[in-house]
This record gives structure tokens, C-alpha cells and sequence, in this order.
């Protein structure tokens, strides 16, 4: 199927993107993956999934968008493995089959859980087209066997995430977040920055650092300043050392005017936070023009999990 024929998609969801405001890693536990201690927030960029019914056993995919050519359009893409896991779970993949095409906007291979909102966005697509009635937690459940930031893209809003960091709860948090993002001409792969980390955290304690309460008094008062002031990553040494000029980046943002600026968990995107949607505005258009990245965008935060829209 091309991209082109989506007009007829049955069900289309919207899926957005991740940073975390805080990102602690703890030692490496025994199923290989990391302990974290995080707080997500999702923002305003979204990919766009659409699906349609298809004969039983069939599972087609493709996909549109300016990085269309770095995700994969066959049975290893996420929303796949995601739609043959509801199925297989449900009465088996050869009951039901799909025709899904996405439309990526957030940047592939970024930090910002695209491929994680494209399998939410496949879970809840296809429940609603084949009719099965699954609750929010069994739908997280089945998120988490597809990757740690699934559970996530599901939830939305804010939330503290534990264990791989699809432990989740809701955090409270007033008010909307103003941010640009920066992002780079390089890709990073999620488990060799978690590789780097080992090497220079060889001696990290199994327990991840809590995140900084502070954060999470700044995100319930609604005061910018004070989630500025205590952003954390804990990657970000790891992503730095991976891609040095990342750091000329960050830098450059924080002098045009950001109250602050990490690397979106596992990078190699920079989010800047802005105290406000004009100097949010401002801030995007010095970074564009100092030609440090591939692209600029900008979205704001909290935004809901992946949800049917019309
Ligand atoms: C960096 C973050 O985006 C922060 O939210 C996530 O920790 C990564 O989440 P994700 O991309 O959904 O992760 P997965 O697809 O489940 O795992 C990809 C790889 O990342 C590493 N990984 C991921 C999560 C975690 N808690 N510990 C890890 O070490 C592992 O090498 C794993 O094989
Ligand atoms: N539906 C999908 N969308 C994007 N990438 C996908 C998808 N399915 C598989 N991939 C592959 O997964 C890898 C990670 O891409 P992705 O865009 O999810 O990275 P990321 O945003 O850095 O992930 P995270 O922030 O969750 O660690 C890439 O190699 C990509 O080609």
C-alpha cells in the first residue's frame, strides 16, 4: 500500500513524543536492561497512524514522512510486532490482519521514543478495529513487552517511571511547558549510549539516583524556573562523549536564551526549555539560524498518551 491511500485508513491515532525531565540510571540488572528512575513528559509531536482493515494473516505497513527511509516498512517495524502481539494475545495472528501506515514526525533515532509511539499507536489502532475490548493496563502490559517507553506513549500527560522505566504513576503538573528542539544531523542508538554509560559508570549502584524532588515540587506548582533548574540526565555524559558537539549545541541554546537544555534521553535531539511560548518562539529562530543542527521544531508539554482521533 503507498502512503498516498491512507485516505481510507478505518482508525487513525496520534501518538506523541517524549523528553525526560529527568533521567537517573542506576547498575545494570540482571535482564541487561538499566534501573532508571525518570519523569516523561509528552509533547506536542506527534505521529500519526492509520489503520484499515485487511484479510486475516496480513500485516502491511508503510510509511511517510521526510525520514521515511530510516524506519523499517516491513514485519520488524515496531507498530507490526505490536499489532501480531495484540493479535497473537487475542485468538491468534492468523484471526485478524492490518493495513497500518504511519506518518512520522518525530525525529527517527532521536531520544523522543518514536518507534515506542508507533507501537502505542498500533496497540490502540488495532483494538479498535478488530474489536477487542482491553483495558489501559493490559494494553501497558503488553506495551512493555515491545519496549521500556511504550508504557509511556500510552499513559501521556507526566508521569514517574521506574524499574526500565515502564513502571509508571502519574505525576502532577500545572501548567504548559515551552520547548524547542534541536535536532542534530547524527544519529544515536539507544543501547550503545547505555553502553557508554557502563564504561564510564562501571561502578554504578543498582539503585538509580532519585530524581530531584524539587522537580517534582516545580511540575505540581507549575514553575518553569524551577523544573529548569532541576533537569537531569544522566545519559547526557555518555551521549557527549559519543558526539562531542553536542555540547556546542546545548551551549548555543542556553546563550540564546533557554532557561536550560539537556539532551531527550538517550539523544542525540537537544530539548531547550523556554519560560514562555514567545521566547519559545525567538529561541527557535536563532537556533535555525546558527546552523548547528538538521532541523528546529517546537512543541509544548504535557500532552495526552496515543488516543483515537476523528
Ligand atoms: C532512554 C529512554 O528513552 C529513556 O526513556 C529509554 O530508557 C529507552 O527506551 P526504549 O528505546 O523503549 O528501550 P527498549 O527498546 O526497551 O530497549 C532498547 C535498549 O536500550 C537499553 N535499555 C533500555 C531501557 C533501560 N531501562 N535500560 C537499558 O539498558 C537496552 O540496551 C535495550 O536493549
Ligand atoms: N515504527 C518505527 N518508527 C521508528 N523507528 C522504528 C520503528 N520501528 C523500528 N524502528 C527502528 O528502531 C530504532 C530506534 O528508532 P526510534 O526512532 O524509536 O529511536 P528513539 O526515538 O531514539 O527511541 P527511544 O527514545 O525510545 O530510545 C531505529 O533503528 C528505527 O529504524
Amino acid at each position: 500500500m503507498s502512503a498516498s491511500e491512507a485516505i481510507t485508513d478505518r482508525v487513525k491515532v496520534r501518538a506523541p513524543g517524549k523528553v525526560n525531565l529527568a533521567l537517573r540510571v542506576g547498575g545494570v540488572r540482571p535482564d541487561g536492561y538499566h534501573s532508571l528512575a525518570t519523569v516523561f513528559q509528552a509533547l506536542s509531536l506527534f505521529d500519526d497512524l492509520g489503520a484499515r482493515p485487511a484479510p486475516a494473516g496480513h500485516y502491511g505497513i508503510a510509511v511517510a514522512g521526510d525520514q521515511a527511509h530510516l524506519v523499517p516498512a516491513d514485519g520488524s517495524n515496531l507498530a507490526v510486532r505490536a499489532a501480531r502481539l495484540l493479535a497473537a494475545r487475542h485468538g491468534g495472528e492468523q484471526q485478524f490482519g492490518v493495513e497500518l501506515v504511519i506518518r512520522k514526525t518525530i525525529p527517527v533515532t532521536g531520544g523522543m521514543a518514536g518507534g515506542s509511539a508507533n507501537a502505542a499507536a498500533a496497540l490502540v489502532a488495532c483494538a479498535a478495529l478488530w474489536g477487542i475490548d482491553i483495558n489501559p493496563d493490559e494494553l501497558r502490559e503488553l506495551g512493555a513487552e515491545l519496549g521500556a517507553d511504550v508504557p509511556f506513549c500510552l499513559l501521556g500527560s507526566t508521569a514517574l517511571g521506574h524499574g526500565r522505566g515502564d513502571d509508571l504513576v502519574p505525576v502532577l503538573s500545572r501548567g504548559g511547558y515551552h520547548w524547542v528542539l534541536a535536532l542534530p544531523d547524527v544519529e544515536l542508538s539507544t543501547p550503545a549510549v547505555f553502553r557508554r554509560f557502563d564504561e564510564l559508570n562501571p561502578d554504578a549502584d543498582p539503585t538509580p539516583p532519585p530524581v530531584p524532588p524539587a522537580l517534582l515540587e516545580g511540575l505540581a506548582s507549575g514553575d518553569v524556573r524551577r523544573v529548569a533548574d532541576n533537569l537531569v540526565n544522566d545519559l547526557e555524559p555518555a551521549a557527549l562523549s559519543l558526539h562531542p558537539h553536542l555540547g556546542e549545541l546545548l551551549d548555543a541554546g542556553r546563550e540564546a536564551g533557554a532557561l536550560a537544555g539537556i539532551v531527550s534521553g538517550s539523544g542525540p535531539t537537544c530539548a531547550f526549555l523556554a519560560p514562555h511560548e514567545d521566547a519559545a518562539v525567538r529561541l527557535s529562530g536563532t537556533l535555525s539560524g546558527l546552523g548547528l543542527c538538521r532541523t528546529v521544531r517546537r512543541a509544548s508539554g504535557p500532552v495526552p498518551g496515543a488516543r483515537q482521533v476523528a
